[in-house]
Order: C-alpha cells, then sequence, then structure tokens
C-alpha cells in the first residue's frame, strides 16, 4: 500500500519506467533546468546539486498535487570529465571514441524531498567498453538513440553491444538506482 503521493520530476521515459517497474505510483512533471556545471564543480558534486536543484524547483510548483517529489540525474564520467547529452552527431562521435575501449563512471544521483526535509544521494557504476570502430559508431549514431542520453549511449538499448562488463547498479545506469531509491521512498514514507 502506497501511503503518501508522489511526483517524479522528471521528462525522462526511462526513470519513468523504471519507478513503475518496482510497482510505483507516480505522477510525472518535467523541470526545466540550467544543468551546466559550475566553476571547477567536480562532477559527483554537480550530479548531486542538479537531482536537489530539479527536487526543489519541482516542489515549488507541485501545489498539492503530491506529498513527495523525486529527481535524478545521471552523468558519464570519463577522466573525472563529465559527459553530458551529445549537442549534434560530431559531440556524440567525439564522446563515443573517447569511451572505446575503456572504463568509465556513469554517476547518477537521487533527492527525494517533503515539507520539511530532503535526502539525496549519488551511485557512481564502473562501465568497461569494448573497442568501437568508426563505422560502428556512425551507424550508431543513425539508429538515433544516442541524441537524448549522458554519454550518447543507452545501455538498455542497442548500445548494450558496447558494454563488455558493469561493476554497480544497472538500473542506476539506465536514470534511476532502484535499490537506493526504494530505501529512500520508505524514509520518506512512500513505500512501507
Ligand atoms: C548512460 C545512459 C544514460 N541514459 C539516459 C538517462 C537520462 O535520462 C539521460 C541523462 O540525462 P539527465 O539530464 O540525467 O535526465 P533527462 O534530461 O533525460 O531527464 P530529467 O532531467 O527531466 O530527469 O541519459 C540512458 O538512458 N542509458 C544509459 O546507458
Amino acid at each position: 500500500m502506497q501511503t503518501r503521493t508522489l511526483m517524479l520530476a522528471s521528462a525522462s521515459p526511462r526513470r519513468a519506467e523504471l519507478l513503475s517497474q518496482i510497482g510505483v505510483e507516480f505522477i510525472q512533471q518535467p523541470v526545466d533546468l540550467d544543468e551546466s556545471a559550475l566553476t571547477n564543480e567536480p562532477p559527483k558534486a554537480q550530479v548531486l546539486r542538479l537531482a536537489a536543484e530539479k527536487a526543489n524547483a519541482a516542489w515549488l510548483q507541485v501545489e498539492g498535487t503530491a506529498q513527495v517529489v523525486l529527481a535524478s540525474d545521471t552523468m558519464v564520467v570519463l577522466d573525472n570529465q563529465a559527459l553530458g547529452k551529445p549537442r549534434n552527431a560530431e559531440h556524440a562521435r567525439s564522446m563515443l571514441q573517447s569511451l572505446s575501449g575503456r572504463q568509465h563512471e556513469v554517476m547518477t544521483s537521487v533527492s527525494v524531498r517533503d515539507a520539511t526535509r530532503q535526502k539525496t544521494l549519488c551511485v557512481v557504476t564502473q562501465v568497461v567498453f569494448g573497442p568501437l570502430t568508426a563505422v560502428q559508431i556512425d551507424d550508431y549514431w543513425a539508429t538515433g538513440e544516442p541524441v537524448d542520453k549522458a554519454g550518447a549511449y543507452g545501455i538498455q538499448g542497442i548500445g548494450g553491444q558496447f558494454v563488455k562488463s558493469i561493476n554497480g547498479s544497472y538500473s542506476a545506469v539506465v536514470g534511476l538506482p532502484l535499490y537506493e531509491t526504494v530505501q529512500l521512498l520508505k524514509e520518506f514514507e512512500v513505500m512501507s
């Protein structure tokens, strides 16, 4: 039984699917935010700040439609540099080239808040890519899959074939770490 009503502050269909997958009921509302990094901001600090800011922005718009708000942010991090969503084909190509044959980290933060408190956490997962050829990268861009995804790939889709190994949370790479999300939703009495 769900005791408190939840808003998912996100435009992401992946996050909605993941939350639905574990039987949570929610309303979904996107928030618009400047996601650029602050000067000298480390990727982990950025990903934590963005989830918290998304939750706070949504809270201002919630107007009684939900008692609890959940927001999240995902970033691909290579050599301590954050790779966001690709701006264009060239940007996607260079991101995928840089990920080829190497390990990177996917950082996904979750922030949950209600009227009196807020909790934000970050889950870090190591992902190893096999080597990618220029043809593979071009063909992948042509599928349209990379366009709205951090690091220009989706592990849950065609991009799954590039992933040699993963150490951490699969659901976090897709966009929402389910284990940690459930802990937070229990703490905020959305789940029992
Ligand atoms: C690495 C990776 C990212 N992604 C997605 C998850 C996120 O939706 C997206 C990263 O962008 P985010 O800015 O985290 O999220 P979003 O803009 O899609 O949605 P919102 O901010 O409204 O919540 O990349 C995948 O779907 N699969 C993957 O393997």
